[in-house]
């Protein structure tokens, strides 16, 4: 068996008497894409916010590529190679969905980050964002100012800035929030090809249940903080305990 791309070890955040994540343990293989899922207040977003350095664990660890990460800070996070993905904060809206991918790939490769650099049309990078912009069929709208995209299209944009600094593992926040269920549908059909081209591990938090089957090799449920319950899609679809949590929260929005 491959050493996992990360391993984390009994995570724990408190936050006075609240445990919002409470002894988890998770290990991802590289190139398998996992999906964390709970009911609202599960601790996913807490468990993301330790995963990218934006919150410091109380106790546990989190190793990635075999060294320890845990309690790092996001940009030394983000350098070691976890990207993750937010919604459509770091688009250019003046710019074209095509310099808004060459200025994300101009600042990976280290290159001095100016128009006149941009303007150089520097072949390397003119062609990676095409094949970046080709692999979130976004091709057809390099040129358009990325603030007049739909909302679909923007967060595909995200994810190929987001792509473009080549991380080895990539957090996608709910990919799929907000959408159409025919964006859904798109959106899901891509990030599987991604997926499924080897070159990507994925960490995916998702509430639309079938984005989340449709996407994930393997589920992580957390429920109050604890992991509830980790398996295949088909395993977790027939889970008694994550049934009765899933329906434990409708019953409980049902009565209030
Ligand atoms: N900064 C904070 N201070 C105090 N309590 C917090 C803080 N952040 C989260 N919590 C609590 O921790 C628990 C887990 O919250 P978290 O946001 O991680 O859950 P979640 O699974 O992401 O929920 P949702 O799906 O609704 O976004 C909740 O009870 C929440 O109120």
């Amino acid at each position: 068996m491959t050493e996992p791309i990360l391993s984390i070890r009994d995570l724990t955040k408190t936050f006075g008497g609240v445990h919002a994540v409470d002894g988890v343990s998770l290990d991802v293989q590289p190139q398998e894409t996992v999906a964390l899922i709970g009911p609202n207040g599960a601790g996913k977003t807490t468990f993301y916010n330790m995963i990218s350095g934006r919150m410091t664990p109380t106790s546990g660890s989190i190793h990635f590529e075999g060294d320890e990460i845990t309690g790092l800070p996001p940009h030394r996070i983000s350098r070691l190679g976890i990207s993750r993905s937010f919604q459509i904060t770091n688009i250019f809206q003046e710019l074209s969905v095509r310099q808004n991918v060459e200025v994300a790939l101009t600042a990976f490769h280290g290159k001095a980050l100016s128009m006149l650099r941009l303007a150089s049309r520097d072949r390397e990078i003119i062609d990676e964002a095409y094949s970046l912009l080709e692999r979130l069929g976004l091709e057809a709208l390099a040129e358009q100012r990325a603030g007049v995209l739909s909302y679909g299209d923007k967060r595909l944009l995200e994810i190929a800035i987001v792509l473009a600094t080549r991380p080895h593992l990539v957090l996608l926040d709910e990919p799929t929030a907000g959408m159409t269920p025919e964006e859904t549908r798109h959106v899901t059909h891509l990030i599987r090809k991604l997926a499924d081209s080897g070159d990507y591990t994925f960490l995916v938090t998702e509430h639309d249940m079938s984005v989340v089957f449709g996407l994930a090799d393997r589920i992580l449920v957390m429920h109050r903080g604890q992991r509830l319950a980790e398996g295949t899609p088909e395993e977790i679809r027939n889970d008694p305990e994550v049934k009765r949590a899933y329906l434990g929260e409708e019953e409980e929005e049902a009565a209030s």
